[in-house]
């Protein structure tokens, strides 16, 4: 029975890659693969060649029957091949696999041939139940090993080791620096070897001898040769270096020093102690230098400079304000030194002018400035104040001078504030952020480690990508047998789908992804769930952009890739230019000796699809994925929707432990008890869902995004805290950003205040989009800032998930949108309100048709390019000045020709002194449509008389021409 490598690998206890280059060195073809499969014959021979028994001639086996495994392996000589290093099974770093990955084997080259003791003598074929070959092949670093010589102990000692390339460069390089070389292996200290005896071990101390200590040195003869270094030992300590207390003695005391109250009064005030002044001078000159750079720019100059600047700079109102200047103010605070304390002590900011224009001193009663601040934040300008230990009057102050006012002193501090503040008033601060629910549970629950016995294997999570058309979907369909294919509307999946199929058992879930361009977001995030990605790529299509991004998705998530070479079927295909195209992708196919498997399909014929799932689940297996089912449940939403009466239904994939019917369970910015779940194959009922199993949820508070993370909590309350949290969070991010998202009532409101409305020189198209799942308003919303241009502004109004409501149509009769409805449809009453107020209702069920028309209105609203058009040249013969009239020029037309209507450049002395219409053109005395060239005529230009001889008139006409956004 044919048997896969890395299960024969598994078997003897080797690696699979190490397995692969035996393979290829019994001299078996095209089995670049771990997943490749080997005939009884092959496997045979592999085995015979593993028990030293082949008979090739150039194998040692042959010269040396008794020689170990390592040697006979090492000794091969290679075959004609093409070298194949392959390993399907790349691990992935999961932090929910508790299992180690197998080590590196060792290159068969360094294997310590030439160290093995004297021969063995014994049987020419050693069975593979030979305890030695079996330890051999088991060593864990998995170079080949010299089998321990089952009678006698070696008779001569060991030769030198051969030394490796990087050990031959490390010893000459010790050689050059006059460190001696040991020819020993060192052994490793001790640390209760130096301790229990209070000796330091010199490190060249030869090895001792014994069993496990020669194995020892063994093994450190592979390494490389370490530098040798002789330390002194430590000097005797005298056990009566501390005297012994004298009973009745008195306790040391602290020197007792005396602090003027001139000297506390100044500390209150800020003040420093002599040396901290000195210090701080020292810090000022060195920050002045760092600062400046600029030769005779002292720090004064400095402080005053950088103070000016500060002052020139526009301040924006409110605390929002201290934001944005926050890096400049840190920056130029810092260097501008401390400018409210002066060489007396007093505090130069509290000095002030009072009505009469006199300078008034003030001592300050405040409670000494603290250095160090730890602040929990947000916090109010009075708990700034107490824990900075500065006023709240100077905390006023300051922001006064910063140019912020309307804030008093149980206004809010937010992180940036506090450092901005913290930087003006030169106070080192620690911020901490308040602890919330977010932190200390959902955190938790993402980080906490699952212990290795708790795992069990789960199915593995395989996303279809590729280029549109090329497949995915009736792939998919023949696997899970069932045709959604025809269903789909122009064809297109638009929706990501997921299910589960078992196969003899083992498990599948798979996930199929748009594959139109538009839905680059939601293909994003199914990479992101996915363990394995299958690239579907056509085989008469190749390698298109969109498989090409496919790839990238795939790589970016560092998941092992199957590629579906699909439609084979299909005549007249190229399979090289595929492959050499996937190459150069990146994706060298096993059979080319790379790491990548490709499978011939058919979707249609169904041909190649048990061997598509038997490779997903043998990389499946090398990869050993696991989860915990006993724990509480955490995945990802894949989408939404708001399905009528029944509520919002979420599309989940739970990633890790298992999701009950009643469990109260947040995601992205809803929460909400789990009412009911389907499963997604047959909208069945299912009371639990396990790890990688997708299932439709009932029971959130509104559609979660797609692509947010859900867990599962014990406390609805607590759930609801951090939704909550989140929501407002949220908000808090779109009214700072320029996001052009606005609610139906601050819409209004800004209407109706002014704020909102066409600029000057833009047009803007106002829209408000409701789509069927929450994946398509996004991929909507990403191709339509595709469709930016400079004098266009495209204006989302509302976007949500359900049907064109009533509010819809008013919102967008009151401000002059247009509603998209994608896959949904109006009620009744919006549809009757809309007629009413001629609102356009655009319906589509295809992304690309919809984004195609909006293209096409902005290009219709967009202002028309102005073409000049130059229309010929003519060179002024004689001015004639007449009373009332002005200048007439007597031109000659040299190209071209000059038309009525045109506007002219005057040129003179090569240079373009204005630019004129044409007031009136004339031959003799006739008033003419145009004049050609090689005619005379007269033009007066219209508010120019200062013509003269010889200039030069360039006539030309501005077209407008309409525009694309291209
Ligand atoms: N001849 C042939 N046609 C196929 C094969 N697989 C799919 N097709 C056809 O290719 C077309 C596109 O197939 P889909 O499965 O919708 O492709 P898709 O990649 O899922 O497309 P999107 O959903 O738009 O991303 C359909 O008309 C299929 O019948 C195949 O193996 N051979």
């Amino acid at each position: 029975m044919p048997a896969r490598i890395y299960a024969l690998a598994k078997e003897l206890n080797l690696d699979s890659k190490e397995l692969v280059d035996i393979v290829k060195k019994v001299g078996i073809t095209g089995k670049g693969s771990a997943l490749a499969s080997l005939t009884d014959d092959e496997t045979t021979r592999v085995r015979e060649h593993l028990s030293g028994s082949s008979q090739k001639p150039a194998a040692p086996t042959a010269t040396n029957p008794s020689a170990p495994i390592g040697a006979v392996r090492d000794s091969v000589v290679p075959t004609d091949r093409k070298p194949v290093a392959i390993n399907v099974g790349r691990s992935r770093s999961r932090p929910m696999t508790a299992k180690s990955e197998s080590p590196e084997p060792k290159p068969v080259a360094e294997s310590p041939a030439p160290v093995v003791p004297a021969a063995p003598t014994g049987p020419t074929a050693r069975s593979l139940d030979d305890p030695a070959i079996r330890s051999a092949m088991s060593r864990p670093d998995g170079a080949s090993v010299a089998a321990e010589p089952p009678t006698s102990k070696p008779a001569d000692p060991p030769p030198a080791p051969k030394q490796g390339f990087a050990s031959r460069i490390a010893s000459r390089m010790a050689a050059r620096k006059g460190v001696t070389t040991p020819t020993e292996p060192v052994s490793p200290i001790r640390r209760e070897s130096s301790a229990g005896t209070g000796k330091v071990r010199s490190l060249d101390r030869p090895a001792a001898t014994g069993d496990k200590k020669s194995l020892d040195s063994s093994k450190s003869k592979r390494r490389e040769p370490r530098i040798n270094v002789k330390m002194t030992s430590l000097p005797e300590v005298s056990e009566q270096a501390v005297p012994k207390a004298v009973a009745g003695e008195p306790k040391a005391q602290k020197p007792d020093v005396k602090l003027s109250p001139d000297a506390i009064a100044g500390h209150r005030q800020g003040m420093r102690a002599p040396l901290e002044q000195l210090a701080k001078e020292d810090d000022e000159k060195k920050r002045a230098a760092k600062r400046g750079g600029l030769s005779g720019f002292t720090g004064e100059k400095a402080k005053r400079g950088s103070v000016k600047e500060e002052e020139e700079k526009p301040r924006k109102k409110g605390l929002a304000g201290m934001a944005s200047p926050r890096a400049e103010r840190g920056r130029a605070s810092k260097g501008r030194g401390r400018v409210s304390f002066d060489g007396g002590g007093f505090d130069r900011s509290r000095q002030y002018r009072n009505s009469r224009g006199s300078r008034r001193k003030v001592i300050n009663t405040a409670a000494p400035r603290k250095d160090a601040v730890v602040l929990e934040l947000p916090c109010s300008i009075r708990s700034f104040s107490e824990a900075a230990g500065v006023s709240v009057g100077k905390v006023l102050g300051t922001m006064m001078q910063m140019g912020i006012g309307g804030v008093n002193i149980n206004s809010q501090l937010d992180l940036e504030a506090a450092e901005t503040l913290a930087a003006e008033m030169e106070l080192s601060i620690e911020l901490k952020a308040a602890e919330t629910l977010e932190n200390s549970l959902i955190n938790e629950l993402e980080e906490r480690e699952d212990s290795a016995e708790s795992l069990i294997a789960r199915a593995p999570v395989v996303t279809f990508l590729g280029h549109v058309d090329h497949g995915k979907t009736s792939l998919l369909d023949y696997l899970i047998g069932i045709n959604v294919v025809k269903g789909e509307a122009g064809g297109i999946t638009q929706h990501i789908r997921a299910y589960e199929i078992d196969k003899d058992g083992r498990k599948v879930t798979f996930v199929d992804t748009p594959g139109h361009e538009a839905f680059t977001e939601m293909r994003a995030r199914g990479a992101n769930v996915t363990d394995i990605a299958v690239l579907v790529v056509a085989a008469d299509d190749g390698v298109m952009p969109q498989t090409a991004e496919a790839i990238s998705h795939a790589k970016a998530a560092e998941v092992p890739i199957v590629v579906a070479l699909n439609k084979i079927d299909l005549e007249g295909v190229d399979e090289n230019r595929i492959l050499t195209q996937l190459t150069e992708h990146g994706l060298t196919p096993s059979e080319w000796g790379g790491e990548v498997e490709v499978v011939r399909t058919s979707a249609t014929k169904g041909i190649g699809m048990d061997e598509l799932l038997e490779t997903l689940l043998t990389v499946a297996e090398l990869n050993e994925y696991s989860a915990n089912p006993d724990r509480e449940a955490l995945g990802v939403c894949l989408e939404s929707a708001q399905e009528g009466d029944r509520g919002v239904s979420a599309k989940l994939i739970v990633q890790n432990g298992t999701l009950r019917v009643g469990d109260v369970i947040v995601c992205g910015n809803s929460y909400g008890r789990v009412r009911a779940m389907t499963d997604t194959l047959n909208n069945k009922p299912i009371a639990e869902a396990g790890p990688s199993t997708p299932v439709n949820v009932m029971g959130f508070d509104e559609a979660p995004g797609a692509g947010d993370r859900f867990h599962v909590l014990d406390d609805i309350t607590k759930a609801r805290e951090i939704a909550e949290t989140r929501t407002h969070a949220s908000s808090q991010e779109s009214l700072s950003g320029s996001t052009t998202k606005i609610s139906f009532d601050t819409f209004q409101e800004r209407l109706q205040d002014g704020t909102l409305g066409v600029q000057a020189d833009k047009v803007r198209l106002n829209m408000i989009i409701r789509a069927d799942v929450k994946g398509s308003l996004e991929a909507i919303e990403k191709e339509l800032t595709k469709l930016d241009h400079p004098e266009v502004e495209i204006r989302i109004l509302q976007k949500s998930v359900g049907g064109v409501s009533l509010a819809d149509v008013s919102l967008a009769s009151a401000s002059d949108a247009v509603i998209c409805a994608f896959n949904v449809v109006p009620d009744e009453r919006a549809r009757s309100l809309a007629d009413e107020r001629g609102v356009e209702i655009r319906r589509y069920s295809i992304i690309y048709k919809l984004t195609d028309e909006i293209r096409l209105m902005i290009e219709g609203r967009l202002k028309p390019e102005e073409r000049v058009v130059e229309l010929g040249r003519a060179v002024v013969k004689q001015v004639f000045s007449i009373s009332r009239v002005g200048a007439i020029a007597g031109c000659y037309v040299v190209h071209g020709s000059i038309q009525r209507g045109c506007r002219i450049r005057v040129t003179r002395d090569g240079r373009v002194i204005g630019d004129y219409g044409l007031d009136s053109l004339k031959r003799i005395k006739d008033d003419v449509k145009e004049v050609p060239r090689g005619m005379e005529c007269g033009i007066r230009l219209q508010g120019f008389n200062d013509i003269k001889q010889d200039d030069v008139l360039e006539a030309y006409r501005i077209e407008e021409v309409a525009r694309t956004l291209d």
